[in-house]
């Protein structure tokens, strides 16, 4: 486990300044933190790995060699001190001998010199504990040095290293009573220089912080050292005193109840640590989100924010630690330090309330009925071929069946059902697409054969197209006299779509919606690419579908038309469709018959949403009631929220940043002209513009104004809409600001071709507006052979520059639009005239001023959208 220790304390043994260690918190971590702050483990990760990182070793074996072989050389030296000191003490007790037996030589000059050896000696031995210090200075430990430790524990710290310790004891140990001899000359025999074992050696005057051993102690040493010198210079108490104050570190946990370690032991603790971090380290699995700040991605794999950000700069990335990043440049970072990396996985509530689509193996799957769409230019019988389809099979099956219109319905051919959507044309069907909301599988196109292709075919076409469902063709009102199916298929070819009976693979039907000739033939063929497509769905899980149509009822409140595209949805099941939640109350089929449960592609109606949902919207069964309304919730909010931050269309403003994200492969493009030649045109001239990073499509070309179902299109296909000597209608005008499509409008096909070439370049040339410089009036005129009309002019309002555009203005009406040719102030050319004064002017190209004309002055300033 590892311990708690508080800033100041973590400071201290690092000898570093607590301010320090506050500000690369403060660089790693939010929030803030003082000296007195009690650190937790990441935050100490984060401290051990910076000043970690700053004294690095090799390895690690190498560094507890070095701590061994340092530990040795102070053990060495320790034994030659005390060898040393042995000698000098041997030197001066025979010193002291000889001058004790001259003294007594002098005093018993009779006495025979052996005599007075031996009496000295008992003397040595017994007599001398009170004899005064003979180098002067006063003992530490006054009284007490004589008497030995009680406590039995080894005292550590540098005082009490001339006392006698029990268990261990002194190198003078043994040789008698010599504690209160002279002390020998410091430094050679000073006992304060022997090393305590449990201690590795001091690393004395050296500031460096260093993590390795004995590192942690730098400072607390360097603060002992000083009380040594200066307890040394007391006496008595006040070493006492001195002493307490030099362990403050222990005392302090002692206080703190913790258990009093040695220096060693907190070391080894450290040390620990320090290779429990690098094996972590080691070892580390990281889950990165999608997207992270570098701070976080420093926190996640224990590094500090300066060491993640110089690692991302060797990578090329210029990143500061509030700075996002993606999760292949974060995992590029954590490799690079050998961790293991995967993706975060985040659960949504979706995630955990809905079955995912994946869950669903092969044989889960069964066939599942086909969805189709009906589309075609108007009066071609697009509703009519519903009713026909419809009206068949209700003969067929279920005479005098009740049909009622619920916005999708199902037919029998050969014993199996198709789904066709009930509302005729593209705009429900890319509205639900806009939405997100792929339902249908094949697309009936009706093309009147006495009609042939009209812009609305052409629509169709492309809106299936661009959703990438199967086209069938069906050639209607054949029993016209002037049907011409092969004219219908000749057009068909010139959109790509090439009949079967010609070798392509589009089927073309003909069929009478009146007659209801080739009914059958279609639906069969329907049929037939449906199994072609293999549809599948898996019909034992909770269900999902989408609305296709609701719609509030006065008696039964909320109603809804759902096509259930997955699993099966059951009277009583708990459903959220969009953000609305309830309970299926009533379920009705396309036949308003009463049924308990739906399986994939049946329409079916239900009551029981406590809200109207919007068509397009998905609906789910769920289990997990409690769930689903927090869901709900969170989709309200995240639609009020989305209201305010419109989803960032591609414009040709901002296509170059989304081709640079990556977003965008492909740039759809709407192409509305006044001629089908502009269209061509312009489809082929854009569409060259395709490059290695962006293919330029026109995904829709017509003539005539933009309509709201370009609009529609452009938003579901996320394309912008390039219109020529075209207007969009206001409709039109009005959803394409509330959706984010980008119109543009040209005069000249160049300008249209240049404008998107530079715009894939990323090049796009600026906007340009109109800025009002002034206005004068034209006071006199004046005809010069040679030069041309000169107009004396009033300034009324601003200022006339001699570069401005002017507008010619009579009574009202632009009647010229040119620059000026000169700009005079009596004789002479002038730059500019302010507001009242006189000036003589020309223009470029316009002669025919008249007096009263207004002249107005204005420039075209470039500015670009941001
Ligand atoms: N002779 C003949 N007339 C048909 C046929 N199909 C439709 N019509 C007629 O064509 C007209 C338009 O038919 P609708 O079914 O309303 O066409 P639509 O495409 O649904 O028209 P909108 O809903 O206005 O877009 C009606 O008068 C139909 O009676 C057909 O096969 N033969």
């Amino acid at each position: 486990m590892i311990e708690k220790y508080r800033v100041h304390e973590v400071a201290k043994d690092l000898g570093v300044a607590s301010k320090e260690v506050v500000d690369l918190l403060a660089a790693n971590f939010q929030g803030e933190r003082k000296s007195m702050t009690a650190l937790n483990e990441q935050e100490l990760s984060v401290i051990f790995n910076h000043y970690t990182n700053q004294n690095q070793v090799e390895s690690f074996d190498e560094y507890f060699a070095a701590g061994r072989a340092r530990k040795e050389a102070a053990q060495e030296a320790a034994r030659q001190a005390a060898e040393q000191a042995r000698a000098a003490q041997e030197a001066a007790r025979q010193e002291a001998a000889r001058q004790a037996a001259a003294q007594r030589a002098a005093q018993q000059p009779k006495a025979p010199a052996p005599q007075a050896a031996a009496s000295a000696r008992p003397q040595q031995q017994g007599g001398q504990q009170n004899r005064p210090q003979q180098n002067g200075r006063p003992q530490q430990g006054g009284q007490g040095q004589n008497r030995p430790q009680q406590n039995g524990r080894p005292q550590q710290g540098g005082f009490n290293q001339n006392r006698p310790q029990q268990g261990r004891p002194a190198p003078q140990q043994g040789q008698g009573g010599q504690q209160n001899r002279p002390q020998p000359p410091r430094p050679a025999a000073q006992p304060q220089q022997q090393p305590n074992r449990n201690q590795p050696p001091r690393q004395r005057g050296s500031a460096t912080v260093d993590m390795r051993a004995g590192a942690t102690q730098v400072e607390l040493d360097r603060y002992n050292e000083k009380y040594d010198t200066l307890a040394q210079q007391k006496v008595g108490n006040q070493n006492m005193t001195a002493q307490k104050q030099k362990l403050t570190q222990r005392s302090a946990e002692r206080r703190r109840g913790k258990p009093v370690m040695s220096r060693k032991e907190r070391e080894d603790a450290k040390m620990r640590r320090l290779e429990l971090e690098r094996q972590r380290r080691k070892n580390l699995e990281v889950a990165l989100p999608e997207e992270m700040t570098v701070g976080e991605l420093a926190a996640r794999l224990h590094l500090t924010a300066s060491e993640v950000i110089k690692r991302l700069m060797t990578l090329g990335v210029m990143a500061s630690i509030s700075d996002t990043i993606d999760y292949d440049t974060a995992a590029m970072v954590a490799m690079e330090i050998g961790a293991k990396v995967e993706k975060e996985v985040v659960v949504t509530i979706e995630d955990r309330l809905f079955q995912v689509e994946n869950e669903d193996d092969d044989s889960t799957l069964v066939e599942r009925p086909p969805i189709v769409v009906v589309m075609g230019h108007v009066d071609h019988g697009k509703t009519s071929l519903l009713d026909a389809i419809r009206n068949t099979n209700v003969t067929e099956g279920e005479a005098g069946g009740i049909t009622q219109h619920i916005g999708a319905y199902q037919v029998m051919v050969n014993d199996r059902p198709v789904t066709f959507l009930d509302t005729p044309g593209h705009a429900a069907f890319t509205s639900m697409r806009a939405r997100g909301a792929q339902v249908t599988d094949i697309a009936v196109i009706v093309v009147a054969a006495d009609d042939g292709i009209m812009p609305q075919t052409v629509e169709a076409i492309n809106h299936a197209k661009a959703a990438g469902v199967s086209i069938i063709v069906a050639i209607n009102k054949m029993d016209k006299p002037h049907a011409n199916p092969d004219k219908v298929m000749q057009e068909l070819t010139e959109y790509e779509l090439v009949p079967e009976a010609w070798g392509g693979d589009v089927p073309c039907m003909p069929v009478s919606a009146k007659t209801g000739n080739g009914i059958p033939d279609l639906l069969e063929m329907i049929q037939l690419v449906a199994d072609t497509s293999e549809l599948k769905a898996n019909p034992d899980r909770m269900a999902r579908g989408t609305v296709i149509e609701a719609k509030l009822d006065k008696g039964r409140g909320p109603v809804a038309t759902i096509l259930v595209q997955t699993g099966t949805l059951h009277a009583g099941d708990a459903v959220i469709a969009g953000s609305t939640f309830g309970r299926v109350r009533v379920m009705l089929n396309d036949r308003g018959e009463r049924v308990e449960e739906a399986g994939p592609s049946t329409p079916v109606e239900i009551t029981g949403l406590d809200d109207v949902p919007e068509a397009g919207d998905v609906l789910n069964a769920v289990e997990d009631e409690r769930l689903a309304k927090e869901l709900v919730e969170q989709r309200k909010h995240e639609q009020k929220e989305a209201q305010f931050s419109a989803y960032e269309k591609v414009t040709l403003d901002n296509l170059f940043s989304h081709i640079s994200q990556g977003d965008v492969k492909e740039l759809p493009i709407i192409v509305k002209a006044d001629v089908q030649g502009s269209v061509e045109a312009v489809k082929q001239s854009l569409e060259k513009l395709s490059n290695e990073e962006v293919r330029v499509k026109v995904i829709h070309g017509a003539v005539g104004a933009v309509s709201e179902s370009d609009v529609m299109l452009a938003d579901a296909s996320n394309a912008i809409i390039v219109g020529f000597n075209v207007r969009p209608d206001p409709v039109a005008k009005e959803n394409a600001e509330r959706d984010g499509v980008e119109l543009r409008f040209y005069r000249i096909i160049y300008d249209a071709i240049n404008d998107v070439e530079t715009a894939i370049k990323g090049m796009l040339a600026p906007k340009t507006r109109e800025v009002e410089l002034g206005r004068a009036e034209v006071r006199q005129v004046y005809k010069i052979t040679g030069v041309g009309t000169v107009a004396g002019c009033y300034v009324l309002e601003g200022k006339i520059t001699r570069n401005a555009e002017i507008r010619v203005v009579r009574d009202g009406i632009i009647i010229a639009d040119d620059k000026l040719a000169s700009l005079k102030r009596f004789k002479d050319d002038v730059k500019e005239v302010a507001k009242g004064y006189e000036c003589g002017t020309g223009l470029n190209k316009f002669n025919d001023i008249k007096e009263g004309d207004i002249f107005e002055a204005y420039e075209i300033e470039e500015y670009r959208e941001s």
